[in-house]
């Protein structure tokens, strides 16, 4: 693994987490100790409610604080929404886009992400783009063809690891418990490093390359140490501190 390529193990709060949660943020912040610091970068997304808060509360430590979305514009007339300046005002280093539950719920395609993804380079932000096949595309053979269409349509041209982490989610593995075996997540990661190489060149040997969906601590150190898995977003497990503590140290 290139040196740039530093593992990350993320955690998606998604919608759960009140001003109570600040605990649970404090656990995780003290749990991510000198051992850990050395090897991995640890990333907290929880619902924007609560970023400014949490920004407040681990000043100065490690942790990286990150949004959930983003909209593609500034500021302006679009109610409810929230910008990549916002979220870095509010003390993010990085935003999700293009997770499955907003490509589904809020009907967001490729260049939507793809807007969004430069959305969060021009706030300075680290952009975590998701792509990952549905259980129809994976049953129909499609999933690899998929991942490609949506790693080519959804990051922007200049790319690079500094700026940069692609998260591989198959939407049949969220939250269900069930998980594709290491041959098939090898591949897929396989296919994503392929065409960031394609896209991106030498650059893209440094982007770091996620599995998300149903890690857990049982599962993380054989997802962990697939080839070309670089980390983890992590949603339901990343909700309890020694949970999402245990996935980290299943790096070391
Ligand atoms: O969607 C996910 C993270 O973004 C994965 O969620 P679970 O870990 O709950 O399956």
């Amino acid at each position: 693994m290139p040196a740039s390529r530093r593992p990350l193990i993320a955690g998606n709060w998604k919608m759960n987490g009140l001003k109570a949660s600040a605990g649970e943020l404090a656990a995780i912040a003290e749990g991510y100790d000198a051992a850990l610091r050395a090897r991995i970068d640890l990333l907290v997304c929880p619902p924007a409610t609560l970023l400014a808060g949490f920004s407040a509360q681990v000043a100065g430590a490690a942790l990286m604080l990150g949004g959930q979305d983003c909209h593609p514009m500034a500021s302006g007339a679009h109610t409810g929404d929230i910008s990549a300046e916002m979220l870095k005002d509010a003390g993010a280093g990085a935003v999700i886009v293009g997770h499955s539950e907003r490509r589904a719920d809020h009907g967001e395609g490729d260049a939507v992400v793809m807007a969004k993804a430069k959305a969060a380079w021009r706030a300075g932000l680290l952009a975590i783009v998701c792509v990952g096949e549905s259980l129809q595309e994976r049953e129909a053979g499609e999933a690899a063809p998929v991942v490609t269409r949506q790693v080519r349509q959804s990051i922007p041209e200049g790319a690079a690891a500094a700026n940069l982490v692609v998260a591989y989610e198959p939407i049949w593995a969220i939250g269900t418990g069930r998980t594709p075996t290491v041959a098939d997540v090898a591949q897929i990661h396989g296919t994503i490093r392929r065409v960031l190489g394609e896209r991106f060149g030498a650059e893209g040997a440094g982007i770091r390359i996620l599995y998300g969906g149903s890690v857990k601590p049982d599962n993380a150190a054989t997802l962990l140490a697939t080839a070309d898995v670089d980390g983890a977003l992590v949603g339901g497990a990343s909700l309890k501190a020694a949970d999402f503590l245990a996935i980290a140290r299943a790096v070391l």
